[in-house]
C-alpha cells in the first residue's frame, strides 16, 4: 500500500499548495496553520478533488475514506440510531462506545457539534479502511474525548492513516510527521529525530527539546515520560 505524490499542485487565484512525497502504511502526521491547505490536500489525496497539476499514483488502495472537519458532512441518517447502521455498525455498539444512549432516536442534526463528532469517530473508527484520511479529527473535541480517539488511533495496526490538523495538546503515536509550511508540503521524518525540524511543534515539545529530553513520540505518555526524565 502506498500513496506517491509527484508534483502535486492546487491552485486557486493567488493561492496555491504544492505536494511531493510517499505515504506508505502507519500513522502520518501533517499539521499546518489554518487557511495553509490541508482539507484541500486532504481531499485531493483521498482522490474527491482533482489537482491542478501533478499525479497522484495508489498502489493497492482499494477501500479509502476521508472524515470531514465538519461531522454533518457525513450525516444521511434520519436518527442517531440510523445514521449508525447507515456505516453498516451495530447501533447499540457505536451508541454506548459514543455515550449516545439516550439520543439514539434524536435527529443526528440535533446532536451538539461535539457529540455528533464523537458519533462520526466511532463510526469510522471502528472499521479497517486501506488509506484512512481524518480531516481536523480533534476540532470540536474535549480533552477527555481527544484523548479517546488519540488511543483509537495510535492502535490502528494496518493501513495508511493520514491525519491533517493544527492540534496543538494532544496526539496519537505518530510514524511519520509532515508539515505545511509556505505553501509546500515537507517531510520531517520519522520520530523522534522530525520533532526537532517540526515548525509546527507544540510548545511543551520544543521546551522539552530544549531541555534535552527529547520525547519517544507524541503521545500523551510519550510526553510526561519525556517530562519526567531526570
Ligand atoms: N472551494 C473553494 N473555492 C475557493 N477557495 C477555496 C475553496 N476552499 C478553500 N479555499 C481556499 O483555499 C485555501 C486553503 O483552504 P483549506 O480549507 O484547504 O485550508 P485549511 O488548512 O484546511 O484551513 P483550516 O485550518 O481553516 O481548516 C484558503 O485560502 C481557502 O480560502
Amino acid at each position: 500500500m502506498r500513496i506517491d505524490l509527484d508534483a502535486v499542485r492546487v491552485v486557486r487565484d493567488s493561492w496555491s499548495v504544492s505536494a511531493t512525497g510517499t505515504f506508505t502504511e502507519g500513522i502520518h502526521l501533517i499539521s499546518g496553520d489554518v487557511g495553509s491547505g490541508k482539507t484541500t490536500l486532504a481531499r485531493v489525496i483521498a482522490g474527491l478533488s482533482p489537482p491542478t497539476s501533478g499525479a497522484i499514483r495508489r498502489e493497492d488502495i482499494t477501500h479509502p475514506m476521508i472524515s470531514f472537519q465538519f461531522p454533518e458532512h457525513h450525516v444521511t441518517g434520519s436518527t442517531v440510531s440510523e445514521e449508525c447502521s447507515s456505516w453498516g455498525l451495530d447501533p447499540t455498539v457505536i451508541l454506548k462506545q459514543a455515550s449516545l444512549q439516550e439520543k439514539a432516536g434524536l435527529s443526528p442534526l440535533r446532536l451538539s457539534r461535539g457529540e455528533l463528532k464523537r458519533l462520526h469517530l466511532a463510526c469510522v473508527l471502528s472499521q479497517e479502511y486501506d488509506l484512512l484520511v481524518l480531516d481536523e479529527p480533534f476540532s470540536s473535541l474535549d480533552c477527555k474525548e481527544k484523548a479517546r480517539a488519540c488511543t483509537t488511533i495510535s492502535g490502528r495496526a494496518r493501513g495508511i492513516t493520514i491525519i491533517f490538523t493544527h492540534e496543538q495538546s494532544q496526539f496519537p503515536r505518530v510514524d511519520m510527521l509532515w508539515e505545511i509550511v509556505d505553501g509546500s508540503l515537507h517531510c520531517r521524518g520519522n520520530l523522534p529525530d522530525a520533532l526537532r525540524t517540526w515548525e509546527h511543534a507544540p510548545e511543551i515539545v520544543r521546551a522539552l527539546i530544549r531541555r534535552g529530553k527529547e520525547p519517544a513520540n507524541l503521545t500523551r505518555q510519550d510526553i510526561r515520560e519525556a517530562a519526567c526524565r531526570t
